[in-house]
């Protein structure tokens, strides 16, 4: 337990100064104005230390299907227990966290569906991305031993194709991740076409652009773009499909392969990687990000999308989880804008711009051309 001022640090700055003692506390509970600055400080507090918590009664709701079942009208305690198969007694603190949560609520004896949970049935792949967590909760459940690299985390193998081509030879593995992927692409796709203006884009290649689902929203966006879509082997035959529902086959070319292993196709005028680097360590996407420069014509352009570390101003979202889950898969990392933008210029790109995202947890834009 810190003691009052006489203990602290003189190097320590005045607000943390502040803050380490009893007294500034119990002075802030008693004057108006900083009262209430000092419960918002520690409600914000409370959420971090909670919010594990919040996190596992989220999945537990999704597991039980409660969300769900909701959509079709309001339900009474007895039926949601019953179906989950839960004590009620029980199934009443998990129903009580999640009006807590804002995803369903009760009237009149009733559970309902709030706006919130039905946004979150309704988000694209989020249902997902929840249900695959608990390999991330394993990884951090000793989280000393994780940030000092003693850990083998799972999530590493849940993503095989980042250590290599090889990694991504077997279809039904690769089908997974992609499913996840493409699920989620939803809201990414929305964000980097209002980010980025890829309308002078007469050839556009998506590099790891998955099974087509970026694509198939630039097609829709951009009618006269022909385009390239360029992804390993076990992963873009199942672009087929979906170019072939979209009415969008005869644009597209798939060209399988490994930027690991070579030259990327030349003929693009503009290149995207979208929630491609983040997966990668420097030195693999040092060599990538050249990869495109020399596929780019003079006067060419990258497009990189991505969930961005907020660098020197830290970000909530992206700091914590991204930055997180990026360490977990032990290859990769959330870089900041200034980061790309730094990695871009080592390629030989110039005039980056930096497209901050409305919805920095779903992606940001940083954007670059050749000229010479
Ligand atoms: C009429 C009344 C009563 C009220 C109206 C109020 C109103 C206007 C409500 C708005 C309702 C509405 C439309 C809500 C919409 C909400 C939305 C769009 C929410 C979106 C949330 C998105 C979230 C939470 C996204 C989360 C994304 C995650 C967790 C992504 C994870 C991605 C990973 C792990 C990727 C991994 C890739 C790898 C492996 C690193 O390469
Ligand atoms: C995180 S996913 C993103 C997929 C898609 N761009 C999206 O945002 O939904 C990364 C993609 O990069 C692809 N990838 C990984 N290593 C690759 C390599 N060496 N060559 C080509 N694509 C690769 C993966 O197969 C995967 O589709």
């Amino acid at each position: 337990m810190l003691k009052a001022s006489g203990h602290m640090p003189s190097r320590l700055g005045f607000a943390a100064r502040l803050g380490l003692s009893p007294r500034f506390h119990a002075f802030c509970a008693r004057v108006l104005g900083l009262k209430h600055i000092a419960r918002a400080e520690g409600r914000a507090l409370f959420d971090v230390v909670s919010g594990f918590v919040q996190s596992q009664a989220l999945l537990a709701l999704v597991e039980f299907r409660v969300m769900h079942r909701l959509t079709d009208g309001p339900l009474s305690l007895g039926d949601i227990a019953a179906f989950a198969r839960v004590p009620a007694e029980r199934m009443a603190v998990l129903l009580q966290a999640g009006a807590a949560l804002r995803l369903i609520r009760r009237r009149g004896g009733l559970w309902h569906l709030t706006t919130r949970g039905a946004a979150f049935l309704t988000v694209p792949g989020l249902e997902a991305m929840v249900r695959h967590h608990p390999v991330l909760y394993r990884d951090l459940s000793d989280p000393v031993a994780f940030f000092r690299g003693e850990t083998q985390p799972e999530l590493a193998g849940f993503w095989p194709y980042v250590f290599g081509a090889g990694g991504a030879a077997d279809p039904a593995l690769a089908a997974r991740y992609s499913e996840l992927m493409a699920d989620s692409q939803g809201l990414v796709a929305a964000d980097t076409l209002g980010l980025a203006d890829l309308s002078k884009a007469r050839r556009l290649m998506d590099v790891g652009g998955g099974t087509g689902a970026f694509l198939a929203a630039v097609g829709a966006a951009h009618p006269a773009a022909e385009l390239v879509l360029f992804d390993l082997p076990a992963v873009v035959p199942a672009a087929n499909a979906r170019f072939a529902a979209a009415g969008l086959a005869g644009r597209v070319k798939i060209v399988p392969g490994s930027f690991r292993d070579g030259a990327l196709p030349a003929g693009a005028d503009t290149i995207t990687l979208v929630r491609v680097l983040y997966d990668h360590a420097d030195s693999t996407v040092a060599a990538l990000l050249r990869s495109v420069f020399e596929a780019l014509p003079i006067g060419g352009r990258v497009v990189v999308s991505e969930p961005m570390s907020g660098g020197d101003r830290p970000d909530p979202a992206t700091d914590v989880y991204f930055s997180v889950y990026t360490l977990a898969m032990q290859t990769g990392r959330t870089r900041s804008a200034a980061e790309i933008t730094a990695m871009l210029a080592a390629a030989g790109f110039v005039n980056m711009t930096f497209c901050h995202g409305f919805r920095p947890y779903v992606t940001s834009v940083v954007t670059a051309e050749r000229l010479k």
